[in-house]
């Protein structure tokens, strides 16, 4: 595919996720339907709709419209083009530009627009991050990095650096946590490396490793992974000590994939259902990495961004104090919960610990810790919690 049909290309994708078509679902039908397309064009128009959608306000400004044109038109602007370049109609390129797309295009407005926030979250973002907004919401509008984490049960990170490298991935050592290597060159690699499959390394972003390493572990624990999920971060548990892991998902269906990864690494972690939970006594430590806005991770999935309303946000903040509720009878004396959002939101992180500790007395509050996007990874929010 020419780069002018890829661009004509995403901004017909971009036109029905406008509309509500769920992104992934676009991406793939389109994939699916376009045997003519390689996967180099297929990540193109892949990266192509997912900058637009981290940059929807601004570039719908520069763009002359919230569509998919516009997003492509303010794109091509903001990179410094000439969107009539591009837009010539002929072959498989867009069709010009027209007038009313031209004289809608202007600069972003400060605030929101410029950030690529929604007006709403500015104030609570303003509150949770003070001074660090404006960088935040500019870290929201790039990329992720692609951080791997080393399954130190098999091998150490100075060797997986190598072994990675002999493989044409090219990495270098995180700061924010001693598991986690930053990916430099070669991610698309990844799946297919012998190191992948032999279950040295996991895709998992350096933040929620280091939410992970903050818990003290010593073999024989028995843990609980509340909201396991995939379960990433109960597989960075048990990779550290011989400790007794289960994970719970209140959606079992959402651990299929859990024996498989700890097989991989090596690793022991028992499933248990709603219902089973019950009879498997308390535990050391229970995990709680709640439902959330995902804040923390709106580069990854920017469509978030967009789709948070304060009614979802107040539907969260009610589910988040439940699993709290839940997840502390699950705790025995003298045991820890630890909660944790990729939330940058003070209504999912402090604010859910204060009404835990209002309602709970005796509890105290340990260990607490914001990691920011200026830290280099996704944003993060964890707190220990002390049964009495
Ligand atoms: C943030 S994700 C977990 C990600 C996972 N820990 C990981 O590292 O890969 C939150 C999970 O909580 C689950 N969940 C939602 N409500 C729940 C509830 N009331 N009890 C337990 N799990 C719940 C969701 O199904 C979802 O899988």
């Amino acid at each position: 595919m020419t780069p002018e049909a890829r661009i004509a290309t995403a901004a017909e994708l971009l036109e029905r996720i406008l509309a509500g078509q769920p992104v992934e679902r676009e991406l793939t039908g389109w994939a699916r339907r376009s045997r003519f397309a390689g996967s180099k064009d297929r990540q193109a128009i892949r990266d192509l709709v997912f900058d637009a959608l981290r940059r929807k306000r601004s570039l719908a400004a520069l763009g002359g419209g919230e569509t998919g044109r516009g997003l492509m038109i303010g794109l091509i602007r903001d990179a410094g083009g000439d969107p009539d370049a591009v837009f010539t109609g002929q072959g498989y390129a867009p069709s010009p530009i027209t007038d009313p797309e031209r004289a809608g295009s202007r600069p972003p407005a400060e605030g929101g627009e410029a950030l690529d926030l929604p007006d709403w979250l500015v104030p609570a973002l303003q509150v949770a991050l003070g001074p660090g907004l404006e960088a935040a919401a500019l870290a929201m509008r790039h990329r992720a990095p692609v951080h791997l984490r080393v399954n130190v049960r098999k091998i150490a990170r100075d060797q997986c650096i190598a072994t990675l490298s002999s493989e044409g991935i090219d990495t270098r050592p995180h700061p924010l946590c001693d598991t986690a290597l930053e990916v430099v060159s070669g991610a698309r690699q990844i799946a297919g490396s012998q190191a992948y499959r032999a279950g040295l390394v996991e895709l998992q972003d350096a933040a929620s490793q280091a939410v992970s390493a903050s818990i003290p572990l010593f073999n024989g624990l028995k843990v609980l992974d509340f909201c396991a999920g995939g379960g990433g971060k109960a597989l960075a548990l048990a990779a550290r000590a011989d400790v007794q892991m289960t994970c719970h998902d209140i959606d079992a269906g959402r651990m299929k994939d859990i024996p498989a990864r700890a097989d991989r690494a090596g690793v022991r972690i028992r499933l248990a259902e709603t219902k089973a939970l019950e009879q498997l006594g308390s535990f050391d430590i229970v995990l709680c990495d709640a439902p959330c806005s995902g804040s923390g991770t709106w580069r990854r999935s920017p469509e978030g961004k967009w789709s948070l309303t304060p009614e979802r946000l107040a539907d969260l903040n009610a589910i988040q104090s439940a699993i709290l509720d839940e997840a502390a009878r699950l705790v025995v004396p003298g045991g820890r919960l630890v909660y944790v959002t990729c939330s940058l939101l003070r209504a999912e992180n402090e604010d859910r610990i204060a009404g835990f500790l209002a309602a709970h007395p005796g509890w105290s509050q340990g260990l607490t810790r914001r990691i920011g996007l200026d830290e280099g990874a996704d944003g993060f929010f964890l707190c220990h919690l002390q049964k009495p």
